[in-house]
């Protein structure tokens, strides 16, 4: 496929951790993928995209050099992108919320941690070396860093390294090899990316399209339409609880002077005890809607 001058590439991670949320986003956002699962590219039939299934790791670069102009990345694999290439032409335009993991320092369980000076003149294994070396210098301290692409949790095991600098989301990986956290180094969460470069008025024009869709889906994601019915003194306790909406429509019922209808988008997650709430603050007849699309 040629690189088409009025077309988006987006390049997404073809198998793993990110490739279905990312897919997800692209479908969400309005965009239909034409080919199969095994494709390294897809067209987008109803929007002028192309999609590129690659290696995450390949993700930062190809959009720092404009082969894509957006792609979806983890955090961490941006910030060691970055940390090694002197003009990373790329900028983050939406975090998404996904993929959220932290890249930890640990430690064999029984090895006796006394903080970041346990590690002077020692091996760290990891494959994010750079984020790594960051952190040591930051902490002052001089330290040996091992890359490894992966199974960096055996590094203790195979005595490459005591100490290990890798992703941490629930735990269980470190646990089950003999490991635990003593260090937090890095949060990351999944993040949509743009190229830097020029790309010309076109590209320029339908990346702000994107944009504007994605960012809508995001918005989205938790948002809720509420509707309730409440007396008018009810009503600025009540307005006081919703979450996260601004200027709620207040329309007074025909026939029941005093009561009101209340309508608001809700931009953060409504709970049960939520509507608990508005109940005790005089709310009745409390209808929570999904929103299926949001253009801001
Ligand atoms: N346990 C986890 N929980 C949540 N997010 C994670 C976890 N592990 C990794 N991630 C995030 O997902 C990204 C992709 O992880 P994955 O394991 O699929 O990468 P990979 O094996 O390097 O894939 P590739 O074959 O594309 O190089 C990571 O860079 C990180 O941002
Ligand atoms: O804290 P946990 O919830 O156990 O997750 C952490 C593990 O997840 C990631 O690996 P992944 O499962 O993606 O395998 P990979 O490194 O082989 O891609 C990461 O490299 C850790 O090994
Ligand atoms: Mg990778």
């Amino acid at each position: 496929m040629l690189i088409d001058a009025d077309r988006l590439h987006i390049a997404i991670q073809k198998n793993g951790r990110l490739s279905d949320t990312s897919r997800e986003l692209l479908k969400d956002a309005g965009l239909r993928l034409q080919n199969g699962r095994n494709a390294l590219t897809a067209r987008v039939d109803n929007f002028p995209a192309d999609i590129m299934f690659v290696r995450d790791d390949d993700i930062p670069t190809f959009v720092a050099d404009g082969v894509c102009e957006f792609g979806i990345v983890g955090g961490n694999v941006l910030e060691e992108f970055r940390l090694a290439s002197a003009e990373p032409a790329v900028e983050v335009v939406a975090p998404l919320g996904t993929a959220r993991c932290s890249l930890k320092l640990a430690a064999p369980e029984s090895f006796d941690w006394q903080g970041p000076q346990s590690l002077a003149g020692q091996r760290i294994a990891t494959s994010y070396p750079r984020i790594t070396e960051r952190w040591l210098a930051d902490q002052g301290i001089a330290a040996t860093v091992v890359k490894m692409n992966g199974a960096v949790e055996l590094a203790p095991r195979l005595r490459i390294a005591p100490f290990i600098c890798d992703l941490v989301s629930t735990g269980a990986t470190l646990e089950a090899n003999g490991l635990r956290a003593v260090a937090d180094v890095f949060d990351s969460e999944a993040v949509l990316i743009r190229t830097t470069r020029e790309i010309g008025v076109t590209r320029s024009a339908l990346g702000e399209a994107l944009l504007s869709r994605i960012q809508g889906v995001l918005t989205t994601k938790d948002a809720k339409y509420i509707l309730l019915n409440a007396r008018s003194e009810s009503l600025p306790a009540i307005t006081r609880i919703l979450p996260g909406a601004e200027a709620p429509t207040i329309i007074p019922l025909h026939g029941r002077p005093g009561h009101f209808a209340v309508h608001a988008v809700c931009q953060e997650s409504v709970f049960w005890e939520t509507l608990e709430q508005l109940k005790a603050a005089g709310a009745s007849a409390i209808l929570v809607l999904p929103i299926e699309k949001m253009m801001l």
